[in-house]
């Protein structure tokens, strides 16, 4: 299996898909973008039709006013909302005497305050899939594009994730940052942004001196070099008890670390290196958890001058209380408690570190927004420092977002308590491979077993984490996270392998002829229909996953995806469909269905798997 990072997709600057000019013209709705996303031309169908018939309504006003419908329904309008004079029944006999059907819009239909609208089956086929296809296969920059779009054009962000702490535990908070921020990070990029993912790692603090009194008395550089994360957690926890019983050992790693502080270079050469060794390991599980960070900064990074220079600044905006010779900001009208700035003893603190860092952040990003993907657990945290800043009257903070989530219980693996991110990954493999060998017959056709597992293993943490709100515990569960049925990560990789298996298993079809020579309208069943209407939706999906930043959305979309293809693939059928005209314009809407399905496992941070 391939370790090269699956693109994620990105708008280019121009859209290879344009609508076909013999349909009939639509006025251009600002903020509507139907080269990437031909729903919007169908919903301007729709607003121009009730804009019309209830003047002086725009156009425009009537386009916020379409919504997706329940049950069957494509799109719905609801009359009140536009606040017309006039009875609702009025105005819906206005819209419907008025109606007459088009290419874009078959039919109308009046429900008490509702209007329902059904799209025109061969125009909304025919468009939908050249557009998919195109936006796929023939974009210029090579890369897959459909369902991006450019509304971050020109802007930039900064996602800060995972974040874990070097010698110390990789808990389940920083796994769900990770596989949180990797996909906030691919939604912006998707969304015309400019992004930089950052890791701002836990590399500074008290833990490194008692880590270089521990490394004295219990380091191997060959153990270091072999798995730096792991033999620092081991050398730290010796250290630990051995410092709770000698006083000692404790006052000679403060020593230490204030050496560190006072930027020592001899105290630092040895940091420096655990530090170096430990990114690099990370770099290797992060490269196949598909998260790539351009970045790797850390509380170790951030500049003793930005730190004093916020303080400062506080001070003379007379923002600052002293207490017992520690200074803090008094919060408490903003519920916010009082936030601690500086330590008695003159040491920094997390939260001066996080100001500080944000401060010297803007200075050489000037990011456009920066996002911070932490747990609920430092909701306080969070709010008390970018209330500081927006005190400091720094005209960006109001740029700063904090994506949260909920906590995650029991995650451990057969051996007991995780501490380390490849331990996940490995379980993750392992329980995955022993489901896989339960079938025997399919197993035995499987042609990289082991890869295959860990890739689908890693799919059904991921996705275990992202199905639900982000907010939401849950309680970490391997039988149910790995299984094939069901909604989980093993079903959509299941779907996908299926569906990409139709070339494969149709090699007389082959090639497909241009999207122009495939006859859609063969595509008559209902259950063809949904799917294109499923495709059609996924540039919506994409915007609303960014206003709410909430991955479950996507995974929604994914699954009803998988399930639409899984009830139509019985009945809408290609092997054995006597009509090759008709069994190609079937395949050709599987494969756009696959490309769908691949891009929303893409977003997803998900590597879509060919065979399996
Ligand atoms: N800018 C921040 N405070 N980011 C979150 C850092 C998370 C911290 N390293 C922890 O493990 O708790």
């Amino acid at each position: 299996m391939s370790t090269i990072r699956t693109p994620t997709p990105t708008a280019g600057p121009s859209s290879p898909f344009v609508i076909s000019p013999n349909l009939p013209p639509l006025p251009q709705v600002p903020g509507t973008d139907p080269e990437r996303c031909v729903l919007d031309a169908f919903r301007t169908a729709i607003a121009k039709r009730v804009a019309d018939a209830l003047p002086p309504l725009t156009v425009e006003q009537a386009y916020t006013g379409v919504d997706y419908g329940k049950k069957g329904v494509d799109f719905t309008v609801a009359l009140p909302r536009f606040r017309l004079p006039g009875k609702v029944d009025e105005l819906a006999k206005k819209v419907l005497n008025q109606f007459q059907p088009d290419e874009w819009i078959e039919s109308v239909v009046h429900d008490k305050a509702f209007l329902h609208f059904t799209l025109n089956t061969t125009t909304l086929i025919r468009q939908v899939l050249d557009q998919v296809h195109a936006l796929t296969h023939a974009t210029p920059s090579g890369q897959p594009e459909y369902g991006t779009n450019t509304s971050g054009e020109g802007k930039r962000v900064i996602v800060e994730y995972s974040s874990p702490n070097i010698a110390k535990q990789f808990h389940v908070g920083h796994l769900r940052s990770t596989i949180i921020g990797a996909f906030i990070a691919n939604l912006y990029k998707a969304c015309g942004w400019e992004v930089i993912n950052m890791n701002y790692l836990g590399d500074w603090g008290t833990q490194f001196g008692l880590i270089a009194v521990g490394f004295n008395k219990y380091g191997s550089r060959e153990a270091l070099e072999k798995n730096a994360i792991k033999h620092l957690f081991e050398v730290y926890v010796k250290i630990n008890k051995d410092a709770e019983a000698d006083p000692e050992v404790k006052s000679q790693a403060a020593a230490f670390f204030k050496r560190m502080e006072e930027g020592d270079e001899e105290a630092l050469a040895d940091w420096r290196v655990w530090r170096e060794l430990s990114v690099r390991k990370y770099e290797e599980e992060y490269a196949r958890l598909n998260v790539h960070f351009e970045v790797y900064t850390g509380e170790s990074q951030v500049g003793k001058e930005s730190q004093d220079m916020a303080l400062k600044r506080l001070e003379e905006m007379g923002l600052i209380d002293e207490s017992q010779g520690a200074k803090l900001v008094n919060l408490e009208q903003w519920k916010l408690g009082k936030a601690v700035v500086r330590k008695k003893d003159g040491t920094s603190i997390y939260l001066t570190r996080d100001i500080g860092g944000a401060i010297e952040r803007y200075e050489k990003y000037k990011f456009d927004k920066m996002i911070y993907v932490v747990s609920s657990q430092q909701d306080l945290h969070l709010a008390q420092f970018f209330k500081v800043l927006k005190l400091m009257d720094f005209p960006w903070a109001e740029r700063l977002e904090h994506v949260n989530y909920g906590l995650v219980q029991g995650m451990s693996t057969r051996k007991g308590t995780v501490v380390f991110l490849d331990e996940i990954i490995r379980e993750a493999g392992s329980v995955m491979h022993e489901q896989m060998r339960k079938n025997e017959e399919k197993y035995k056709n499987i042609e990289e077993p082991e890869a295959t597992a860990q890739e689908i293993g890693i799919t059904g943490v991921k996705i275990q984490d992202m199905a639900a709100k982000r907010i939401n515990n849950y309680t970490f569960n391997w039988e149910r996270m790995l299984s094939f049925e069901g909604d989980t990560g093993p079903y959509l990789q299941y779907a996908h392998v299926r569906i990409s298996s139709i070339s494969r298993k149709n090699p007389e079809l082959l090639p497909l002829p241009a999207p122009a020579k495939i006859d859609t309208t063969l595509l008559t069943e209902p259950a063809a229909r949904e799917i294109v209407l499923l495709l059609g939706s996924y540039p919506d999906v994409v915007k609303t996953a960014l206003r709410t930043h909430e991955p479950s959305g996507v995974v929604t979309f994914a699954y009803r995806l998988a399930h639409a293809i899984s009830s139509a693939w019985e009945t809408v059928i290609v092997k054995g469909e006597s009509d090759v005209e008709k069994a190609r314009a079937r395949m050709w809407m599987y494969l756009c269905a696959r490309d769908v399905l691949g891009a929303a496992m893409r977003l997803l941070s998900l590597k879509p798997l060919e065979r399996m």
